[in-house]
């Protein structure tokens, strides 16, 4: 069954870890985005492991060089995961997959701004990533004319293990898991929700109907 991971965009992380715990039963994966990381170090990645010890932990660091090293860091603040670009080079790419077989962790690739997300995908997996997240990040979402169906249609082809992460919510959430993900990332439909906890709930629901 496909996992539901939480991308929390926010930029405190009394904040971030206040939604974890109101969504965390209906949570496999809890990441802290982009933002969150920058705005909080490291040590941002310590107080969610340490708040939630039993969850799978997220770091986005969208690592682009020093793979190695940029995955030791994470990965001894606490995180399960990190992100390292597809887009960056393989050297990259496998020496954060040497960090995460030291830590007995994991490495997902992350393909924004990547052309042919459905090759780097299956290039990253023979590289050692554990998973690949097909990614239109939030600049991309906002351009006129986007649809998470172009993602949906990717992974229904990839024939490797991926993500979706781009427009993940209630309305998408079905056609997402029919095209075979293995984790199915929502943000804003959670942290953006008038209640989050609902919002975690029933998307949950439908992930596992
Ligand atoms: O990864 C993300 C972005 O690069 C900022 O960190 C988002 O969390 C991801 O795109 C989730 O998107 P939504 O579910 O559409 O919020």
């Amino acid at each position: 069954m496909a996992k539901l991971q939480v991308a929390i965009d926010l930029l405190r992380i009394e904040d971030a870890i206040a939604l974890a715990t109101k969504v965390s039963p209906y949570i496999d994966i809890i990441e802290l985005g982009t933002p969150l990381i920058k705005s909080e170090g490291l040590s941002g990645i310590r107080k969610m492991k340490d708040a939630f010890p039993d969850k799978l932990v997220l770091a986005d660091l969208k690592t682009a060089d020093a793979g190695e090293l940029e995955a030791d860091m994470a990965f001894g603040a606490g995180a399960d995961y990190i992100t390292v670009l597809g887009a960056t080079g393989d050297a990259t790419i496998a020496g954060a997959v040497k960090s995460a077989k030291a830590h007995g962790k994991g490495i997902v690739v992350d393909t924004i701004g990547v052309k042919d997300r459905v090759k780097r995908a299956q290039e990253a997996i023979a590289l050692g990533a554990e998973f690949v997240e097909l990614h239109a990040g939030l600049d991309e979402q906002a351009e006129e004319g986007y649809s998470i169906q172009v993602l949906i249609d990717e992974a229904a082809r990839a024939g490797v293990p991926v993500s979706i992460a781009g427009g993940v919510n209630l309305g998408s959430i079905t056609a997402v898991k029919q095209s075979g993900v293995t984790v199915a990332v929502a943000g804003a439909a959670i942290y953006g929700a008038e209640d989050p906890t609902q919002a975690a709930k029933e998307l949950k629901e439908l992930l596992e109907a």
